[in-house]
């Protein structure tokens, strides 16, 4: 396919979206920059806790919009960050890849993360994605998610030092497991552990992180939702 061909493909695209704003980071290791995020519609999951259900069905996508609008769209704020979440923004495969080439060849952006769940196969996007703007967030589901079957292991062993592990916590049971989960893959990314908001005290889950003695694991609390109304969207 000639280069031509191939710009006419990427322009006929059209994705779902749920909302396009710009705020601060509210989690991981860039929590507080001003960032853009991007919401495409749509998960194939359906976890216990999830805070964002109006990103798939029986929600409906909120518009749709080409990858070079989507660009544009981006380009418009201020902010040096982009974060692709949903929803899982990689459900689209070639898409959503062709969609994080575009974002990273942003001069302005210096990281373009993405935050998805484990469960879509992260090798061919890291083959397919060459910038090294762009950088995994990944979640492992654990027990209490009711979505710990669709986890994809190899996802666990690619990861990167610029990439990042996020553990959902909701019970003592699910910290457990989540020791159980880094002792089988060891990766070599910061590993976060979050508490499912309103389900797992703060305080509780740090007591559990310093009395089993894992000094690399980092306390991930999600900041906008203490500085809005929890429920709030576009924050
Ligand atoms: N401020 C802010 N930070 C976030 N980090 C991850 C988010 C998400 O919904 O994936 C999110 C979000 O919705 N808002
Ligand atoms: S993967 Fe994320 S968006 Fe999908 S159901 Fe789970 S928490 Fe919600
Ligand atoms: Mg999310």
């Amino acid at each position: 396919m000639s280069e031509a061909a191939v710009g006419r493909e990427t322009q006929a695209i059209r994705l779902p979206l749920v909302e396009i704003f710009e705020t601060v980071e509210g989690e991981g290791t860039q929590a507080g920059y001003p960032t853009v995020f991007v919401r495409l519609f749509g998960c194939p999951l359906r976890c216990v806790w999830c805070d964002t259900p109006y990103s798939y069905a029986p929600a409906k996508a909120e518009f749709t919009m080409t990858i070079e609008q989507i660009v544009l769209r981006v380009a418009s704020f201020k902010a040096a960050r982009v974060c692709l979440t949903g929803g899982e923004p990689l459900m689209y495969h070639e898409h959503s890849a062709a969609l994080l080439r575009a974002l990273s060849e942003l001069p302005r952006l210096v990281d373009v993360h993405v935050e998805t769940s484990g469960a879509i196969d992260l090798t061919s996007f890291l083959k397919d994605v060459r910038s090294s703007k762009v950088r995994y967030i990944v979640d492992y589901k654990l027990k209490e998610s009711g979505e710990t079957a669709k986890m994809i292991a190899a996802n666990f062993t690619v990861l990167r030092p610029q990439d990042e592990l996020k553990f959902v916590i909701a019970s003592d049971a699910d910290f457990d497991e989540a020791m159980a989960v880094l002792d089988r893959f060891h990766p070599l990314c910061t590993v976060l552990v979050s508490p499912v908001f309103g389900a797992m005290e703060p305080e509780h889950l740090v007591d559990r992180l310093l009395k089993e003695g894992r000094p690399h694991v980092k306390l991930n609390l999600q900041i906008h939702k203490v500085i809005w109304d929890p429920n709030q969207r576009g924050v």
